[in-house]
């Protein structure tokens, strides 16, 4: 086997609850996490030597910096491995929009490599040496719904979420995650999500009480932050059943009763704001990484 095409999803966060900081500046969360069906396409082909990427996004550096080098060079490293590899990727999730693109990325290169390779690691070990990179890696490798805690990093599979329908709206925006936690005080924070109700309706498939009781602890620092968040949080609001933030931002989310309620709010709003703003539609899916 020489080469391997896997499509690697987006997340959204439909809860995300911070309890406490911890001592080395990371923070204690408690979010259930969701796959969507958003994603990118990555080819992984092996070569003789070196790790090689190929992007379709300029803003996206081809170094070391990049995620997929990154995850690429620690499985060669651990296991010694001889070659190099080529990386063709086709980059349809927003960057640095609390959607774990870069995450799902680098999820997809240790599944690839542990296919192309023959390691034979399990899904379970594959997510222990993801979360040494970054903190939702883990979480993409597994997908789906999920309860993260710790750091992000500790996974519990949940019952399947009930098909949501949403629009994602993406704002020409970079958010740093690290300076979005770094801002949140936690003595004054919001009122905090209601994980256990939440992970009931899971299990009674309660799609009104989910929807209602979405919530994210960190939309209240980036709002504060770029005040034209807030603005269009309102806007969403009014036109979706339920608007939130995905992650540490800045898209938001608007979540609808059926997909062409979503198409038409997509037009709607592609019309109303500035073009640079990027306006999805998509869906709640239950798997990760995906080999087509
Ligand atoms: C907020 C969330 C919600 O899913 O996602 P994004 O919005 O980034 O997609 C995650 O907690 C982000 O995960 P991820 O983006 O992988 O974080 P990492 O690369 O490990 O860490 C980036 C920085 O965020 C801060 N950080 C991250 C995770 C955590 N539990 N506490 C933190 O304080 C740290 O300052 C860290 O240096
Ligand atoms: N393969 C990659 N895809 C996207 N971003 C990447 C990648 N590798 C490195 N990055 C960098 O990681 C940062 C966070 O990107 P991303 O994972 O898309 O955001 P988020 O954590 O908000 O979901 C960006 O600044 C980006 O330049």
């Amino acid at each position: 086997m020489d080469n391997i095409d896997l499509v690697a999803h987006a997340k959204i966060n439909l809860t995300l609850d911070v309890l406490a900081k911890r001592e080395d500046g990371y923070h204690e969360v408690e979010m259930i996490m969701q796959t969507i069906d958003l994603h990118d396409r990555i080819l992984f082909t092996k070569i003789d030597t070196g790790i090689e990427i190929v992007s379709n996004h300029p803003e996206i550096p081809t170094d070391k910096s990049n995620l997929i080098y990154k995850a690429a060079e620690l499985l060669f490293k651990d296991f010694k491995l001889e070659g190099g590899l080529r990386v063709n990727l086709d980059k349809r999730i927003p960057v640095a929009a609390g959607l774990a693109g870069g995450s799902s990325n680098a999820a997809a290169t240790l599944v690839a490599i542990n296919r192309l390779w023959d390691l034979r690691l399990t899904s379970e070990q594959l997510a222990k040496i993801g979360g040494r990179l970054g903190a939702d890696i883990p979480f993409c490798i597994k997908g789906g719904t999920q309860l993260a805690t710790g750091i992000g990093t500790d996974l519990k599979k949940l019952t399947k979420c009930p098909q949501l329908y949403l629009i994602l709206v993406n704002p020409p925006l970079l958010v740093s995650t690290a300076k979005v936690y770094g801002s949140l005080n936690l003595e004054q924070a919001d009122k905090h999500p209601s994980t256990d109700e939440v992970i009931r309706a899971l299990e009674e498939q309660d799609r009104g009480f989910i929807i209602e009781n979405l919530s994210n602890l960190l939309e209240s620092v980036t709002l504060k932050i770029h005040p034209e968040v807030a603005e269009l949080k309102n806007k969403v609001a009014k036109l979706s059943n339920k608007a939130l933030m995905s992650g540490s931002g800045p898209t938001i989310l608007g979540f609808v009763s059926a997909i062409e309620e979503a198409e038409s709010i997509k037009s709607k709003l592609e019309k109303e704001l500035p073009r640079e703003y990027r306006v999805v539609v998509t869906k709640t899916i239950d798997q990760g990484i995906v080999e087509i």
